[in-house]
C-alpha cells in the first residue's frame, strides 16, 4: 500500500497583534510566525478499506472525526470524489493545547500528504484555501515558510531574512483553550497595530519585535507563564515570549550551547516540558 511519513513542525509567534473583532467572531491579526524543529510525525497510508482512521493514542487528542487531521483527509476525499481508505498514524511530540499549533500543523501535513499520495495535483494556494476552512493557522503550515500572517492568519507574506536562532520551549503542562483566550480579550479601541519590521539580521532584531496581545489574558489566569519568562531571561535568553494563546513560552538564544544549558537548568527544577528547538528556514 502507498504510504508517506512526514514531519509536522510546531510554530511560535514572534509577534501577535490583535487588530479588531470581526462580525463572524474571529479576529483580524498581524502576526510573525516561525516554524520550529519540534515536530509531530505522521504516517499516511492508502488502504482498500474505505473510510478514514486516525491513531494517535495521546490523552486529550481524539482519534476519530474530532481530530483535525481526520477532517483534513475528509475534506480532500470529498473534493476529489475518491473512494480510497486513509490510515493516519500520529506520533505526538508537540504539547497539546499549548499555543504551538500542533493540530493545525498535523492538518496541513495531511493536506500535503494526501494531495501527493492520491496525485490530486492541488496547488499550494488551493490547499491553503481548504486549510482555512479547518482552522485559522492551517494555511501557514501549508505555506511552509516564516511569514507575516494577516486576516485571521490566512493572508501570508514570506519573510526571507531570518537569522539562525535557537530557542528553549517551556510548557507548564496546563492546557489552554484558544477560544477562551480570544473570548476573554478586551480589545483596545482603534488598535491599528504597529508597523512590523520584516528584516531580521540577528537575534536582537527578532527580540525587538517580540510582543503578544494575548499574553496578559493567559498570564492573568496562569501567572506561572510570567515566572517562566523571568526564568528564561535569568538563564541567558536574549528575549522570551508566550507563543499564541499559550501557555508555552519560548526563550531566544544566539547559540545552541546557551539554549542547552538553560534547558538543562530549567528542566531540573521544574518538572515541565522543556526542550531545545531550532527556527526552521
Ligand atoms: C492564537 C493562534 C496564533 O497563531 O494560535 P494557537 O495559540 O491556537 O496555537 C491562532 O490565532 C489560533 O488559530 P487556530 O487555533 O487555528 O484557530 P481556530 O481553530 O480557527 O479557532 C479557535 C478559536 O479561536 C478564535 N480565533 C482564532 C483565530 C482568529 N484569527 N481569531 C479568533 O477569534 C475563534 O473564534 C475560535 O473560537
Ligand atoms: N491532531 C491534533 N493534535 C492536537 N490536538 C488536536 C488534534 N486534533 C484535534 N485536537 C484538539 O484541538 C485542541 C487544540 O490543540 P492544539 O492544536 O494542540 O492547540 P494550539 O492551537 O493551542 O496549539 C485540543 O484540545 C485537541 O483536543
Amino acid at each position: 500500500m502507498k504510504s508517506l511519513t512526514l514531519k509536522a513542525p510546531a510554530k511560535v509567534n514572534y509577534r501577535l497583534d490583535v487588530l479588531r473583532r470581526r462580525p463572524d467572531g474571529y479576529h483580524d491579526l498581524r502576526m510573525i510566525m516561525q516554524r520550529i524543529s519540534l515536530c509531530d510525525e505522521i504516517t499516511i497510508t492508502l488502504s482498500d478499506m474505505p473510510g478514514i482512521r486516525v491513531a494517535c493514542g495521546r490523552e486529550g487528542v481524539p482519534d476519530g472525526p474530532g481530530n483535525i487531521a481526520w477532517r483534513a483527509a475528509d475534506a480532500l476525499l470529498k473534493l476529489s470524489g475518491r473512494q480510497s481508505g486513509i490510515d493516519i498514524a500520529i506520533t505526538k511530540n508537540i504539547p497539546v493545547a499549548a499555543g504551538l499549533g500542533g493540530g493545525s500543523s498535523d492538518a496541513a501535513t495531511v493536506l500535503l500528504g494526501v494531495n501527493e499520495l492520491l496525485g490530486l495535483g492541488l496547488s499550494t494556494e488551493r490547499l491553503m484555501e481548504i486549510g482555512v476552512t479547518l482552522g485559522a493557522d492551517v494555511p501557514f503550515f501549508v505555506f511552509g515558510k516564516t511569514a507575516l500572517a494577516e486576516g485571521i492568519g490566512e493572508i501570508l507574506t514570506p519573510i526571507e531574512a531570518v537569522p539562525p536562532l535557537w530557542m528553549v520551549i517551556v510548557n507548564p503542562n496546563i492546557p489552554v483553550s484558544t477560544a477562551w483566550v480570544y473570548g476573554s480579550l478586551r480589545l483596545t479601541e482603534g488598535r491599528i497595530g504597529d508597523n512590523i519590521p520584516r528584516f531580521f539580521k540577528g537575534v536582537a532584531d527578532v527580540c525587538a519585535v517580540l510582543s503578544n496581545d494575548l499574553e496578559t489574558v493567559t498570564i492573568s489566569k496562569h501567572p506561572v507563564i510570567g515566572e517562566i519568562k523571568e526564568m528564561l531571561i535569568a538563564s541567558g535568553a536574549s528575549g522570551a515570549l508566550m507563543s499564541g494563546s499559550g501557555p508555552t513560552v519560548f526563550g531566544l538564544f544566539p547559540s545552541e550551547e546557551g539554549a542547552l544549558e538553560a534547558a538543562r537548568s530549567i528542566g531540573e527544577v521544574s518538572g515541565w516540558f522543556v526542550t531545545v528547538a531550532r527556527a526552521l528556514v
